[in-house]
C-alpha cells in the first residue's frame, strides 16, 4: 500500500493523469487573462460546495480530499506542458505569461476543508481555496472532478449500506462496469470509504489496502463437463499429508446419501455432473475458502445439492465451507430454499454449522431490489454489488460548483434568477450545532471575522435566503467544520491525511449519528443550513446593490 505522506513530502495524486493540464482550456484563457491585465496576484477566495444531495436523499459524503490536497502539493507545470499550452492558446498570447506559468505552484495557496468521510448538506463550503485569483482559477476543474464522482459513489455506497443494513457484508464487484479505468479505482476506494467491507478489484486492494473479496464465475462452472476430468483427486493439507486419496468419490457419496436422506428425500434428482465436478475441483483447489455459484444450471435441485455434498465431504476432512453464491431468479426465495436445505442438513448430519452457511446475493443489485429484498425476508448474508453502485446509475453527478467569493477583501456574489443557484459570498466559516440529544441540528456559516458560536449560547440561524425561517439555537456542542488542510504561507497547523479505514470509520460513526429522519430511505426530513444574521444582512445588502432595478413599460 502507497503511504500519503512520504518523509513529509505528500506524494502526487494516485492516477498520474492528474496534472496541472487536466482542467478546462477556459482556466488558462483566464489565467492569462488575469496575467496580462496585471490581476493575477489579486487574492480571491472560492467556495467549493454542491447545491442538492443526490438519490432524493437529504446527505451527502464529502470524499475525494486526499487526492485534491495530493494535486495541490505536488501542482507544478513541467517545461512540455508549458509548451503545450503555448500552442493551444493564440499565437499573439505574450512569452511573459509562460515565464510565468514556470514558476507557479500552490505554495501560496490556503486550503481550508471539511474532514474528508463527514457528512455534509448544500451550500456548505466543503473546500475554501484562497490565494492568487489565476492559480486558484486553474484549480477549480481538478478540484470539483476529484470530489464530484467520489462524493457521489461514497453517498451511493453509505445509501447501499444504511437499506442492507449493518450486518451484512457488502462487497463492491463493479470494475467491469465502471466508467473506465479510473471509475474503477475511484469506486473501490470510494465505496470502501461509504462502508462498503470489500472490493473485488486487485489494483485497489493493493493501491489503497481495501479488503479483496471474491467468488468465482458461471465459466467456471460450466468449463468442466464431468468429474471425470478430474485427475488429481487427492486432497492434501498444507504441510502435504494426504487427508483423502479420492475427494472426487467421496462427494460421489455424499450426494448420494444426500439423495436418500429421508429429510431432503425426494427434493432432488440427479444433479447436474459437470457442476458438481466444477465445485470438486475448487474445493480441491479452495479447500479452506469455498463458495460456490450455485445458479448456472438449476439453483434448487442442483447446485445447492452440489455444493452440500462438496461441502460435507469437506467437513469429513475437518474443513469448514464458505457458502453459496445465488446471481439470477429471485434472490428473496432461493436464499430461503438454500437456508432451509443448509439447516435440514446441520439437523440429518448433526453438523453444527451448516445452517449458518454464508449466502451471497448479486445481480442488479440496487437500492431498491435489497429494499424489496428486506420486506419480503430474505437469508442473504452478503450482497456483491456492481453496476447499479459504481456508475451512480440513479443519479451520474453531483453537480459541485467553485464559486468566487471574495477577491482583494472584496466579498462577491453570483446572482441567479434561480434563487438556490446565488452564492453566499465573503470568506466564511462554517460549524455544526448539536442539540441535546447529541444530534447535529443545523450548519451555521457566518463571516470569518464574526464570534464563532459557543456551546449553550443562543444563536439565531437564518436560512440564507428565506427571510421567514429563522431559529434560535443553544447548541450543547460547536464543531468547526473548515480545517487548515493546506496552509500556504500561514504559520497554520496542517491537518494530516489520515489513513483510508480511518475516513471510513470516521464516516460510519458519522451517519450513525445522524437524526434518524434526516437518514430514511423516503421523505427524508431536510438538515437545516443556515447563516448568521450578519451574513444573512450582508448577502441581501449585496444582492440588491448588484441587482439592477428593472424598468417596466
Ligand atoms: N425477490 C426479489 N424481489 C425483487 N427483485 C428481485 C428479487 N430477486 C431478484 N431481484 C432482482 O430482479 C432482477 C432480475 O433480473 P433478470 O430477470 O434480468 O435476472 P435473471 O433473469 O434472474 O438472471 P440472469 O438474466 O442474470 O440469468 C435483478 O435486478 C435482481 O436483483
Ligand atoms: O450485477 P452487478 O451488480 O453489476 O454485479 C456484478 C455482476 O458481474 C458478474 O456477472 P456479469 O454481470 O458479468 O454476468 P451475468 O450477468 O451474466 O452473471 C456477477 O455475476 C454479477 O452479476
Ligand atoms: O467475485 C465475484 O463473485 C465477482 C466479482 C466481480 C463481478 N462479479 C462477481
Ligand atoms: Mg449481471
Amino acid at each position: 500500500m502507497e503511504d500519503i505522506a512520504n518523509g513529509g513530502k505528500i506524494n502526487g495524486p494516485t492516477n498520474p493523469m492528474v496534472t496541472p493540464l487536466l482542467t478546462d482550456l477556459y482556466q488558462f484563457t483566464m489565467a492569462y487573462a488575469y496575467w496580462k491585465a496585471g490581476k493575477h496576484n489579486e487574492r480571491a477566495v472560492f467556495d467549493l460546495y454542491f447545491r442538492r444531495n443526490p438519490f432524493g436523499g437529504e446527505y451527502t459524503i464529502f470524499a475525494g480530499l486526499e487526492e485534491c490536497i495530493r494535486l495541490i502539493a505536488n501542482f507544478k507545470l513541467r517545461e512540455d506542458e508549458i509548451s503545450f499550452i503555448r500552442e493551444s492558446l493564440p499565437s499573439t498570447c505574450e512569452d511573459g505569461f509562460y515565464d510565468y506559468l514556470r514558476g507557479v505552484d500552490c505554495s501560496d495557496v490556503e486550503i481550508y476543508a471539511i474532514t474528508e468521510g463527514t457528512v455534509v448538506f448544500p451550500k456548505v463550503p466543503l473546500v475554501r481555496v484562497e490565494g492568487p485569483v489565476s492559480v486558484v482559477q486553474l484549480l477549480e476543474t481538478p478540484l470539483v472532478n476529484l470530489i464530484n464522482y467520489a462524493s457521489l459513489v461514497a453517498t451511493n455506497a453509505a445509501r447501499h449500506r444504511f437499506v442492507a443494513g449493518k450486518s451484512k457484508l457488502l462487497l463492491e464487484f463493479g470494475l467491469r462496469r465502471a466508467q473506465g479505468p479510473d471509475g474503477g479505482i475511484g469506486a473501490s476506494k470510494y465505496c470502501y470509504m461509504g462502508g462498503f467491507d470489500a472490493t473485488s478489484n486487485v489494483a485497489a486492494g493493493r493501491l489503497f489496502g481495501i479488503p479483496l473479496r471474491g467468488t468465482h464465475s458461471h465459466a467456471f462452472v460450466s468449463s468442466f463437463m464431468s468429474p471425470d476430468e478430474i485427475l488429481d483427486k487427492s486432497l492434501n493439507s498444507s504441510d502435504g499429508t494426504t487427508l483423502c486419496e479420492d475427494f472426487v468419490s467421496l462427494v460421489q457419496a455424499w450426494l448420494r446419501k444426500l439423495k436418500r436422506s429421508h429429510i431432503l428425500g425426494g427434493l432432488f434428482g440427479e444433479t447436474n455432473q459437470s457442476e458438481v465436478a466444477a465445485f470438486t475441483s475448487y474445493a480441491l483447489a479452495f479447500p479452506n475458502n469455498f463458495l460456490a455459484l450455485v445458479d448456472t444450471y438449476d439453483v434448487v435441485r442442483s447446485g445447492i445439492p452440489n455444493f452440500c455434498a462438496v461441502a460435507l465431504a469437506l467437513n469429513d476432512l475437518g474443513y469448514k465451507a464458505v457458502g453459496i453464491r445465488l446471481d439470477s431468479g429471485d434472490l428473496a426465495y432461493q436464499s430461503c430454499e438454500a437456508r432451509k436445505f443448509f439447516c435440514a442438513i446441520e439437523k440429518e448430519f448433526n453438523n453444527p454449522h451448516f445452517g449458518k452457511m454464508s449466502i451471497t446475493a448479486s445481480n442488479d443489485l440496487n437500492e431498491e431490489t435489497i429494499d424489496a429484498l428486506n420486506k419480503q425476508g430474505h437469508e442473504v448474508d452478503a450482497f456483491g454489488i456492481g453496476t447499479h453502485l459504481v456508475t451512480c446509475y440513479a443519479q451520474p453527478a453531483l453537480g459541485v460548483v467553485f464559486k468566487l467569493v471574495e477577491i482583494n477583501n472584496q466579498p462577491r456574489i453570483k446572482l441567479s434568477e434561480d434563487v438556490s443557484k446565488v452564492s453566499i459570498p465573503c470568506k466564511k466559516r462554517c460549524y455544526r450545532l448539536y442539540g441535546k440529544e447529541g444530534y447535529p441540528l443545523v450548519d451555521i456559516i457566518i463571516g470569518e471575522k464574526e464570534p464563532a458560536p459557543k456551546a449553550g449560547e443562543r444563536i439565531l440561524c437564518r436560512h440564507p435566503f428565506n427571510e421567514s425561517k429563522r431559529a434560535y439555537v443553544v447548541p450543547q456542542r460547536v464543531e468547526e467544520l473548515l480545517k487548515c488542510y493546506w496552509p500556504g504561507t500561514s504559520d497554520k497547523h496542517r491537518e494530516e491525511l489520515p489513513p483510508l479505514k480511518d475516513i471510513r470509520d470516521r464516516c460510519i460513526q458519522q451517519l450513525e449519528q445522524m437524526r434518524p429522519d434526516h437518514m430514511r430511505r423516503l421523505n427524508p426530513t431536510p438538515y437545516k443550513v443556515s447563516v448568521s444574521a450578519k451574513l444573512y444582512d450582508f448577502i441581501h445588502f449585496l444582492w440588491l446593490n448588484e441587482a439592477p432595478v428593472g424598468e417596466l413599460q
